[in-house]
């Protein structure tokens, strides 16, 4: 038991969201609560490595506390289990925010779906995602946190069993560790396997043997330490060394993911700059990927001491490659401000991006499963490269893979895409939209598909984005099928294909009169290269927004005001010879009809209706005057 001095404790309740997520650590039904252990080793290591950084400017603050070390105490008698390590410590304030709150943004992602799982899934969530210090609560009634900020003459104690209240109070020295912090966990009835040396030799091998501070283990609180990890750096042995089952747990420990590595990379940059890099593409897509303020999370050392993960050593596009780079030529005591502006760091920056960007490319063709698998996880962060960078933007639409009208199903590279382009054409069409399977119905499509052309079908939010900053590929620049005129009539049909006869002059007279009719409410009816089946179609005129685009903006109320479609109208289509044959005196009639072919156009575009009684009540009319 850890005594304490006088001062009584203070008890303090949990911020909402931690008290929400430790109910559900306590009431967790999910099977593999060893998670926990590896959540506090990495805590542990972490705070050494912290300790290594801030010591390099500070001496002082390492006293004699030794080299850095993790010690796991087992007390089967007391069913306790300890977790120490000598790194830097949290002062009282440190451990009110730290252990009161939630800091991390991947935990709130984690909370929202949480939210809305259900029991089962919401466990399963757990297994997919590391949620720090709280889930000791999964196999702890009571937890104990003692802590000593390194350099300081105070130490602290926090406890909770996890219910929505801790309590904090000083605790005397001779209690703490001398430095750094020692985790107790009261461990639940069910969780007594927890004290057997056994067990926890073999998962702390498992999860965490590969974290860079040695870890030692006491069966008992009187037994001798034993070393059951050396705290040896992976990625500073050859390649040739190290097993897969090396690289899969180090990077299961690392980044916090129970997945398998979907690509590994591990080289050393050696000419102007020396440095290692042990980076991994996970196989899964982590849930916080598309959080606002989730950024990438490389990790930079120095010389094997570990700096910052805060380098921003990839480009944001490449978020989710997880990993380190060791550098041998910062130096090792300038500060993390001054690591930003260095140039060393700016070339590690661009050969780490340019190396990953090379080393996909590669899989694609030595591995074209296991690529697409990458691609389908991740090519919407990886398309956000396309607009924010310039520089690689012919690599990154190297490895882009679409879907289009003719891969039923499959992903299609742009050489695929160049490979079949049709006689005098001259770009490489798209249609974005939010889902596939009405895009690929789009009417838009139709003159597309009667000349074989393939279209490229983009459903990605970042679609909208990039296909709007000049991108082009081979010479050909991208054009949405749903943006100015088609131009399709240099292009043959396929055989079977009828061509289209100009319009009459009855169907130009009616052209003109629904121009006239809808007024403000389009820029322009004409007739359309563009439809072979369909009545109608919405276009955006030649310059300005992409309807798609336009859409996205106005959701997220970012446009003022909306540029006015296009109504595109089928000449040959046997409505609108009828509609055009109507007695010119039947303006009730004809202005009614003017009206819904403009609304089946926007229904047709997943929209409403400009005014959906005025609909309804023209559609009454026609289907009466139909049974007349
Ligand atoms: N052993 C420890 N020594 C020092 N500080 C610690 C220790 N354990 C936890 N902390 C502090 O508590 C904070 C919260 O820990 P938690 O495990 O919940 O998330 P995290 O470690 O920040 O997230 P991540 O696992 O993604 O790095 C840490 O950021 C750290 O400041």
């Amino acid at each position: 038991m850890t005594t304490t001095t006088e001062a009584a404790p203070a008890t303090r309740s949990f911020e909402a969201d931690v008290a929400k997520l430790l109910h559900l650590m306590v009431h967790s039904v999910y099977s593999d609560k060893d998670v926990f252990l590896r959540e506090l080793i990495s805590n542990a290591a972490d705070a050494c490595e912290k300790l290594r950084y801030e010591g390099l400017s500070n001496a002082a603050l390492l006293g004699d506390g030794g080299q850095p070390r993790i010690t796991v105490i087992l007390d089967p008698d007391a069913r306790q289990l300890t977790i120490e390590d000598n790194g830097i410590g949290m002062s009282e304030d440190e451990l009110t925010d730290a252990l009161g709150t939630i800091a991390r943004s991947g935990t709130k992602a984690f909370m929202d779906r949480i939210a809305g799982a259900k029991d089962a899934e919401g466990s399963h969530l757990i297994g997919q995602f590391g949620v720090g210090f709280y889930s000791a609560f999964m196999v702890a009634d009571r937890v104990e946190v003692t802590s000593r900020r390194a350099g300081t003459e105070a130490a602290s104690i926090w406890s909770s069993d996890g219910l929505g209240t801790y309590t904090i109070q000083p605790a005397t020295l001779a209690d703490a560790p001398a430095r750094g912090t020692r985790v107790l966990l009261h461990l639940k009835e069910d969780a007594a396997s927890y004290t057997e040396s056994f067990t926890i030799e073999r998962t702390i091998k498992t999860q965490s043997g590969h974290v860079p501070v040695p870890i030692f283990l006491k069966d008992t609180p009187d037994a001798e330490p034993k070393q059951i990890a050396d705290g040896a750096a992976l990625w500073t042995k050859p390649k040739s060394e190290i097993t897969a089952k090396e690289y899969k747990d180090f990077y299961r420990s690392a980044a916090g993911q129970f997945d398998e590595p979907a690509l590994t990379l591990h080289y050393r940059a050696e000419g102007l700059h020396e440095y290692t890099v042990l980076a991994f593409i996970p196989e899964n897509k982590p849930i916080d990927l598309f959080e606002p303020e989730r950024a990438g999370r490389m990790k930079l050392y120095v010389r094997r001491v570990f700096i910052t993960d805060e380098a921003q050593i990839l480009p944001r596009y490449l978020r989710f490659v997880r990993g380190l780079v060791d550098s041998n030529d910062l130096p090792l005591n300038v500060s993390r401000e001054m690591i930003q502006e260095s140039p060393v760091l700016a070339a590690i920056q661009k050969g780490v991006s340019n190396r990953v960007l090379s080393e996909l490319d590669k899989l694609s063709g030595t591995d074209a499963d296991r690529y697409l698998n990458i691609w389908d996880n991740f090519g919407p962060v990886l398309k956000e490269g396309l607009y924010e960078d310039y520089a690689r933007r012919e690599a990154l639409l190297g490895l882009a893979r679409f879907k289009s009208t003719t891969s039923e199903g499959e992903w299609r590279s742009l050489t695929d895409y160049v490979a079949g382009l049709k006689e005098n054409q001259t770009a490489i069409y798209y249609a974005t939209g939010t889902d596939l399977d009405r895009l690929a119905t789009s009417p838009q499509l139709e003159g597309f598909r009667a000349r074989g052309i393939e279209v490229l079908l983009l459903s990605d939010q970042i679609d909208s984005f990039w296909v709007t900053a000049g991108v082009d590929y081979d010479g050909k620049p991208f054009k949405s099928v749903t943006q100015g005129l088609a131009d399709l009539s240099l292009i043959p049909l396929v055989e079977g294909e009828t061509p289209a006869a100009a319009a009459s002059d009855a169907v130009s007279g009616f052209i003109s009169f629904v121009k006239d009719a809808l007024g403000d409410a389009v820029s322009d009816v004409r007739a359309s290269d563009r439809l072979t089946t369909s009545a109608v179609c919405l276009v955006a005129p030649e310059t300005g927004m992409d309807r798609q685009l336009e859409k996205l903006l106005a959701g997220a109320g970012r446009l003022d005001s909306a540029a006015k479609p296009v109504l595109e109208v089928n000449a040959n289509h046997p409505l609108i010879e009828k509609l055009s044959a109507v007695d010119a005196g039947d303006d009730a009639l004809r202005k009614d009809a003017a009206y819904l072919l403009f609304d089946e156009a926007r229904i047709a575009d997943g929209e409403l209706p400009v005014d959906p009684r005025a609909f309804s009540g023209r559609l009454m009319r026609l289907l009466e005057r139909g049974l007349k």
